[in-house]
């Protein structure tokens, strides 16, 4: 064939494929693969270069590329893309081959573990770099080498670095883009410098370790033992010791200046644990360790979900309560979730240890707890509901080294906010599902109120990053919004040193006030101003009362079940339970509340039995103290005698509101008389139908509906209720106990 003949027969080779001819210089892992992913979809013509010949003949034979190749014009003039893919100490060689071929209409890039050098390479051999020569590096590999090693998966839904510079051709660089995202990449891009110091530490540093760990071994006196022995720890810290040593030499050889950087800062970190080891001090290394768990749990989450190929998939699940339960028994109820959240927070932003007992560490917990987990705080698990949380004072957070994730917690976001405003490093909080759609307006406010700076980029919606707080007087109007804001509005107040002023409902504040008190806060409440001396919080000892939902949803069961006997026995008793229990005594059931100290709390034991109930009529001014039992308020008025009236709803935040209009369709549904005009809802008690509802996946919602079955014509079954069983990890478990006819069902 001459050389026009050949030509010819490039140039057809590109059609009918979108990355047109592709060289791979460099045919061994990564070039393999990157070849294999390539070609098996059908998107170029590969061609490869390799100075050992045997490794073209394998990449020809096993189908990596289409044709060998050689670094000279015949070649070089006719791809569409080369691809560096040699030990990164080799590329300038091999980019003075190919220099006098190159058109610059050809993308040029390289797969190398250090960019600068590179780049470096390019300027000796081109004298600057060529606008079509950007620079990238795959963050996926192998310790293996060689094109045997050839993997056309390696690089889905790993990232792929792109580093452009000035000059780089935008045509070309999208096409770069391209490349990566069609190999299953996540392309990001990034500057020489910054990617070379970033890998020095997450790549460079652990491979020295390894290697370094692996010969100190092999050369001490019980070296065959030490490797006889070795348990899987040692094998997966050690695994990249077996990786390339020509590619591994060039890469320290190339990235000197970041290398030494991120391995004196180790050595440093090496030394203190020497010395906590030297002088016992348990404490010390307690603390890294913990850290460093927690540091590595938050990074493989994160990994995790950028490399789970389906979003989880959340499958419904319905509950079904059977008429004519009675329930009977004694119970002592998990710790109330919004205590829980709270408390933890008192206790990390405390001095000194607590110990927090009856702790709900179920679902929304768990983000807290992380949260403060990834700023430093050691958090101890010393039993499935028992915690012991070594407080770092309310500025001691450390700075997280990733976005703090709230998922889908509203309350772990407000208790956060505030704190994270009132630390000394800027932070970004990222959320997900409805979370993210959900105006935050009332809380941003709050914490702009403190001299905090909100960014967000949808306006009031996450996710948002704040930016370290010129600390100023906290002064709040609150009358009304959820005890979550409230909460977060005393938070808030601790970061006011100059003191603080909220304006409150009483509502709003008494639960929290116990909590606070427990942990030396004083929180006092002058008709609806509520004033608190901020101070650091002391270490406490607590146990928590029971969940207040639960036992709302429990003592109205009971209430309503003929022949029920209930002993609830951690009930929280204070301002905030109160007046649900005072309603419900009002309209003739029968509770009786022997009261106790617990540990810092008002809770009590309930007794409660079956009663019928009588109408009522709730005015304006009684809703606002009943807002978060008011569906089953609207349950008790379907089973009572009469006409029942409440007020006011509409003076009620929309969501409250929004609930109890879910609740007067599920009403109507099941044949009970409801009627809504101008925010006043009346109900004509009667017997409930029974049939299907959906609760929308509002928890509370759905335990109102699992009452309003409890003596209806027929089975009750409610849907979308994953958030219930979520929250209420013991429901099954707590309705066998008690007989409760209330059951999972598919
Ligand atoms: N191994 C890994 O996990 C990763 C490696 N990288 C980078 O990818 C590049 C390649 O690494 P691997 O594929 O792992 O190595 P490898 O050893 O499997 O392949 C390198 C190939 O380059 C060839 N080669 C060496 N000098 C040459 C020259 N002057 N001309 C032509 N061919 C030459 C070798 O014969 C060999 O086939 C390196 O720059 C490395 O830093 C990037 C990401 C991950
Ligand atoms: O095998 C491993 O775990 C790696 O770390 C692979 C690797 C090696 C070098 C790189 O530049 C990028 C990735």
């Amino acid at each position: 064939m001459n050389r026009n003949d050949s030509e010819n027969v490039l140039d057809s080779q590109r059609e009918g494929k979108p990355f047109g001819n592709v060289l791979i210089v460099g045919l061994g892992m990564i070039g393999g693969s990157f070849a294999k992913a390539l070609k098996e979809k059908g998107l170029a013509t590969l061609y490869g270069a390799d100075r050992r010949e045997g490794e073209l003949a394998l990449g020809v034979s096993t189908g990596v590329i289409d044709y060998p190749a050689a670094l000279t014009a015949e070649y070089i003039a006719h791809m569409d893309v080369i691809v560096l893919a040699t030990p990164v100490r080799a590329m300038e060689s091999v980019l003075l081959e190919i220099q006098p071929h190159l058109k610059d209409t050809t993308l040029l890039t390289d797969v190398g573990s250090t960019k600068g050098s590179v780049v470096s390479a390019a300027k000796k051999v081109f004298g600057e770099v060529p606008a079509n020569f950007i620079p990238s590096h795959p963050i996926a590999g192998a310790e293996k080498s060689g094109v045997l090693a050839a993997n056309s998966q390696l690089f889905e839904k790993h990232m792929a670095i792109v580093t452009p510079l000035v000059d780089s051709n935008p045509a070309l660089l999208d096409r770069l883009h391209q490349l990566w995202s069609a190999v299953g990449s996540d392309v990001v891009s990034m500057d020489v410098e910054h990617h070379d110091h970033v890998l020095a530490s997450s790549s460079h540093l652990p491979h020295l370790l390894a290697y370094t760990l692996v010969d100190a071994l092999a050369n001490s006196d019980r070296s065959q033992d030490v490797f006889k022995f070795a348990a899987g720890g040692f094998r997966d810290f050690t695994r990249i010791a077996s990786s390339d040593p020509v590619m591994w030499r060039d890469v320290f050889l190339s990235n000197k200046e970041a290398t030494l950087a991120t391995l004196d800062h180790f050595t440093e970190r090496l030394a203190v644990m020497r010395t906590a080891i030297e002088q016992s001090d348990g404490a010390s290394m307690f603390g890294v360790f913990t850290r460093a768990k927690s540091a590595r749990d938050h990074f493989l989450r994160l990994l995790e979900q950028r490399t789970s190929a389906v979003p989880k998939e959340v499958r419904p699940v319905s509950m079904s309560v059977a008429p004519a339960s009675s329930i009977k028994g004694l119970v002592s109820l998990s710790g109330d979730k919004s205590l829980s959240h709270k408390a933890i927070t008192l206790a990390c932003l405390a001095h000194g240890v607590s110990h927090l007992r009856n702790v709900d560490l179920t679902g929304d917990v768990r983000v807290t707890v992380q949260a403060f987990r990834d700023m430093g705080v050691v958090i101890e698990e010393v039993a499935a509901d028992q915690l012991r949380v070594h407080g770092v004072g309310l500025k001691g957070l450390k700075a997280p080294i990733a976005p703090i994730n709230v998922h889908q917690s509203s309350v772990s976001l407000h208790l956060l906010l505030p704190v994270l405003a009132g630390q000394d490093f800027p932070v970004t909080l990222v959320g997900e599902g409805a979370l993210l759609n959900q105006p935050m307006e009332a809380l941003f406010n709050l914490v702009r109120s403190m001299g905090g700076h909100v960014m967000t980029a949808t306006a009031d919606c996450l996710p948002v990053s704040l930016a370290p707080s010129t600390s100023q007087r906290v002064s709040l109007v609150l009358n009304s919004g959820s005890k979550r804001l409230h909460a977060a509005a005393l938070l808030a107040m601790l970061y006011s040193p100059e003191g603080a002023e909220l304006q409150a409902c009483k509502y709003g504040v008494s639960q929290v006030k116990a909590l606070f008190s427990c942990f030396g806060l004083d929180v006092s409440l002058n008709g609806s101003v509520v004033s608190l001396v901020p101070a650091t919080p002391q270490r406490a000892d607590i146990e928590l009362p029971g969940d207040v939902n639960q036992t709302a949803w429990l003592t109205l069961s009971a209430v309503l079940s003929p022949g029920s006997r209930l002993a609830i026995e951690n009930a929280f008793v204070g301002d905030m339970a109160s007046p649900y229990v005072s309603f419900l005594q009002s309209i003739g059931a029968n509770i009786r509340v022997t009261e106790q100290q617990l540990a810092g709390f008002e809770v009590g034991k309930l007794d409660v039995s079956f009663a019928p109930l009588s109408c009522f009529e709730l005015a304006a001014a009684d809703v606002y103290g009943l807002r978060n039992e008011l569906a089953f308020v609207c349950v008790a008025a379907a089973y009572a005698s009469g006409v029942s009236v409440i007020r006011g709803l509409s003076d009620l935040p929309y969501y409250y509101e929004d609930r109890i209009l879910s609740l007067v369709d599920a009403l109507t549904h099941f044949g009970i008389v409801c009627e809504y005009s101008s925010g006043n809802l009346s109900i004509t008690g009667g017997v409930p139908l029974g049939g299907e509802v959906d609760c929308a996946g509002d928890y509370r919602l759905a335990l109102a509906m699992l009452t309003l079955g409890l003596r209806s014509r027929e089975v009750t079954k409610v849907n979308d209720c994953q958030k219930l069983l979520e929250e209420f990890t013991e429901l099954g478990s707590v309705a066998a106990q008690l007989g409760f006819h209330c059951a999972v069902v598919q």
